[in-house]
């Protein structure tokens, strides 16, 4: 399996480069289509990248915006990856973007599930999709200590599921059927212990290493 890997010479450069990359691909997609889905991902290594995105001059208004997971907890939770979102991209330029926030506040991520299938089914094919990954390989909130995840795995999934058997916060995540079928994905890591989990990913099964399920068509963003 060959990966396009990108390989810049500091974080700066990687989060400029990226940037400009996505909306580029979001601009020339909005030339011949009426609107355009953008899913990114939490956690804690996104948020210079959506600072400089937020700036892009593009069409905001057409683009719908959505986290790739999300943590049930509350939206201004330090553990929120909304927080992040509405922190660091939803503003400036990017602030008249929609918005499908993950997390409705209803009790418990499996109450959202159906309305949330609702809400992301029309947004389908994602037009640009960014995945993060952490040490353990997981990517979304498809881990490979979840029991959920060989069904999120799975080519009939529906496009949302709710992952409660973590030790962590309950989550929600978009399924691999989702995520799959993006017209343009990147992964965004950094640092050389994901550097080196993402080689050992590339010879594990996805339910060991859930990023492998993804590695065919992506370019891979990556700096020290
Ligand atoms: O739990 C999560 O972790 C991954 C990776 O996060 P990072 O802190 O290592 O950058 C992230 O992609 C995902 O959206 C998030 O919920």
């Amino acid at each position: 399996m060959s990966l396009d890997f990108v390989d810049y010479p500091d974080r700066e450069m990687l989060f400029l480069s990226l940037a400009d990359r996505i909306g580029g691909q979001l601009a020339q997609h909005l030339r011949v289509n009426d609107a355009a889905s953008l899913c990114v991902p939490g956690g804690t290594t996104p948020a210079p990248l959506y600072d400089y995105l937020s700036g892009s001059e593009i069409d905001w208004p057409r683009i719908t915006v959505m986290l790739n997971d999300e943590r049930w907890v509350d939206g201004e939770h330090l553990r929120s990856n909304g927080r992040l979102l509405r922190r660091h991209l939803l503003k400036d330029k990017a602030a008249a973007a929609p918005y499908v926030d993950l997390y409705t506040g209803d009790p418990a991520p499996g109450d959202a599930v159906p309305a949330l299938c609702e809400a992301i089914a029309p947004h389908l094919p994602l037009t640009v999709l960014l995945l993060g990954m952490g040490t353990d390989m997981h990517t979304a909130s498809l881990f490979p200590a979840a029991s959920e995840t060989v069904l999120a795995l799975a080519p009939d999934a529906p496009p949302v599921m709710a992952v409660t058997s973590l030790k962590d916060d309950p989550r929600i995540t978009l399924t691999a059927s989702a995520l799959k079928g993006a017209i343009n994905t990147h992964l965004l890591i950094t640092g050389a212990d994901k550097r080196e989990a993402l080689e050992r990913a590339r010879n594990l099964d996805p339910t060991e290493a859930p990023i492998k399920a993804f590695l065919g068509d992506i370019t891979v963003h990556w700096a020290e």
